[in-house]
């Protein structure tokens, strides 16, 4: 996580629990999210159990063993919302630290235009579109009013968020990169 480390030094420095880690040489947590924006409007789920529950969000979750992070996200995107992407791209990768937790997670964002199926309500999330000017922003996770613009604009972008008390957001660095670009911001 290079690219995270650096961004933890930036913008006046991570709390030092970011850095710890970020440095700690332990693997992340891999997460997907899956962003349905059809150019107007974006479809969000409603979280109706487990972490984030309560909130909009993407669809998405761990990535089990054995399967890649696309072939989660595509899992996911089909057993929370039961469609299938047709254009499904990479849009950016978060990671979270959090101060009561030894390892930080890595979310790997995708985003598709188009679909196939009808988006329905599953036992975790209940699917809502909304305008992009509508987003509930109040009713989501704090950093995604931060990450939003980008993703509405087609930016790829990367992130590192640091959280206290599971949801409070204490600090952000944020840039857009080109995919596969490993240098410094
Ligand atoms: N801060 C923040 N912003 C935006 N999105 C997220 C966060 N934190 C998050 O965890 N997420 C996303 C990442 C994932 O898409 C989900 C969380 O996945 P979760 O529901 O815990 O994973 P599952 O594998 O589906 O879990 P089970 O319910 O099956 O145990 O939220």
């Amino acid at each position: 996580m290079t690219w995270a480390t650096t961004l933890a030094k930036a913008d006046g420095g991570a709390p030092p629990f970011v850095r710890a880690v970020l440095e700690s040489g332990t693997s992340p947590k891999l997460l997907t999210l899956v962003m349905i924006d059809d150019g107007k409007r974006v479809l969000l789920g409603h979280k109706k159990r487990g972490f984030g529950m309560g909130y909009y969000n993407g669809f998405g979750g761990k990535v089990e063993p054995g399967e890649t992070i696309r072939q989660a996200a595509e899992r996911e995107l089909q057993e929370e919302a039961c469609i299938e992407a047709v254009d499904l791209r990479e849009a950016g990768v978060l990671v979270f630290a959090f101060d009561d937790q030894p390892v930080a997670w890595e979310v790997h964002v995708f985003a598709a235009s188009s679909f196939r199926g009808e988006p329905a309500e599953t036992d975790e999330m209940r699917p809502v579109w909304f305008n992009h000017e509508d987003v509930p922003f109040e009713q989501m996770w704090a950093d995604d009013q931060f990450w939003y613009p980008l993703l509405l604009r087609r930016a790829y972008f990367r992130g590192v968020f640091a959280f206290t008390q599971t949801t409070q957001l204490l600090w952000h660095s944020l840039t857009e990169r080109d995919p596969g670009d490993e240098g410094c911001p």
